[in-house]
């Protein structure tokens, strides 16, 4: 088991988007007052306090949607400022990334990911829930502002789902030819939208690989990040082809990371439920940190058991959070 250094933090359980693979149809979903949000501060704290000391060093803020929440840029600031700090990164779905970008980048972040499902927008905008005007060309617009910005490496990743975009994986792979852009494909997984997986189904990523493969072969490749995918590169092109391939390959016996959510509970494993620590209550109640460093430690030692073929331990049917209230 590598070491536990990678944490996914959840600002916002909000989004502006209802992608139909991430929340669930027709779905209500209950948001988390503003006042239960782990505070800028104490968000610093748990990372200074808690996370560092045990060896936490590389971050990401998600959502929901991460742009949405008011104050992420001096966030952003705290976090890129910390010194137990290695790597910083954001995974967004760039509608509001391109009045942000800038901002994001003098406050010290230096690379995104970026959801982009389809180059076609009317599938696009049938995707993410669009209604009146089209979401693609801000979306679009924002990719584009990243890349001037500087943002680098410069993630795009795409949920495959069987019917509705498998169709445009080669022209997504192709975005990686001129631009030093990272397309991801990742295996649509049953957390999110149920009816839409057990209806559609996924994609395996050797059967994406093997198309890629026969249209312009695939190599190994390389770039910086800390997850789970596995990097292949199309000869002389610039960027790189990854798959996450949770479905076909499960890839829990690697895995370095746990998840915070927007309001402070702690998750050892992104499809088991079990072991989840409120941080949040403890510190408001003035439980002092060295405690939940203690807590947090013990949980730490418990991960190897909580994973995705361990799920049915800490899950009774459906996920007590979803996807955009964990934040992928
Ligand atoms: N099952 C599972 N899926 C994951 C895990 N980590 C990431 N993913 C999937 O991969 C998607 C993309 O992750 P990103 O938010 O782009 O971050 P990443 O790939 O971990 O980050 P880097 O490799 O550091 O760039 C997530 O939304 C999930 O769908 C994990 O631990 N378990
Ligand atoms: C939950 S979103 C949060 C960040 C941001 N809103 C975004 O979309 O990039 C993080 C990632 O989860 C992925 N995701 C959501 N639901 C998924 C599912 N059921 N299966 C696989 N990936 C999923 C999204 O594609 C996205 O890359
Ligand atoms: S994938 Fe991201 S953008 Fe889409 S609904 Fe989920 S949280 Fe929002
Ligand atoms: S399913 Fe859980 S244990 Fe497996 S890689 Fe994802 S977060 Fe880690």
């Amino acid at each position: 088991m590598p070491a536990i250094d990678y944490l996914r933090i959840s600002l916002v359980d909000r989004c502006n988007f209802q992608c139909q693979y991430c929340m669930p149809e027709g779905a209500d979903l209950q948001y988390l007052p503003q006042q239960s949000w782990l505070s800028r501060a104490e968000l610093r704290q748990l990372l200074e306090e808690v996370f560092m000391p045990l060896g936490f060093s590389n971050f990401r803020l998600t959502g929901g949607e991460p742009l949405v929440r008011p104050g992420i840029v001096d966030i952003v600031r705290d976090i890129a400022e910390l010194p137990g700090t290695k790597d910083l990164s954001l995974t967004t779905n760039a509608f509001l990334l391109s009045d942000l970008a800038q901002n994001l980048w003098d406050a010290g972040l230096r690379r995104v990911n970026i959801s982009l499902d389809s180059l076609d927008p009317v599938i696009f905008d049938q995707i993410v829930g669009g209604r009146g005007k089209s979401r693609w060309p801000q979306v679009w617009d924002g990719i584009q502002t990243a890349h001037r910005v500087g943002f680098s490496p410069l993630k795009l990743n795409v949920v495959v789902i069987p019917g509705v975009n498998d169709h445009e994986v080669l022209d997504l792979a192709a975005l990686t030819f001129d631009r030093e852009w990272h397309v991801r494909f990742i295996e649509f997984m049953p957390i999110g939208n149920d009816s839409l997986f057990e209806a559609k189904g996924w994609v395996d990523s050797e059967t994406l690989r093997d198309r890629i493969r026969q249209r312009w072969g695939l190599t190994a490749g390389d770039v910086l990040g800390h997850g789970p995918a596995d990097v292949f590169q199309i000869p002389s092109a610039r960027g790189t082809v990854g798959f996450i391939s949770q479905m076909s390959e499960c890839f829990c016996d690697r895995c370095n990371r746990m998840r915070l959510s927007a309001d402070g509970w702690l998750r050892p494993c992104l499809l088991n439920e079990t072991g989840q620590i409120d941080l949040r209550t403890s510190l408001r109640e003035g439980v002092p940190t060295t405690e939940l460093k203690r807590q947090v430690a013990e949980l730490l030692a418990d991960k190897p058991e909580i994973n995705y073929k361990m799920r049915q331990s800490g899950t009774s049917g459906a996920y007590g959070r979803t996807m955009s209230q964990i934040g992928g």
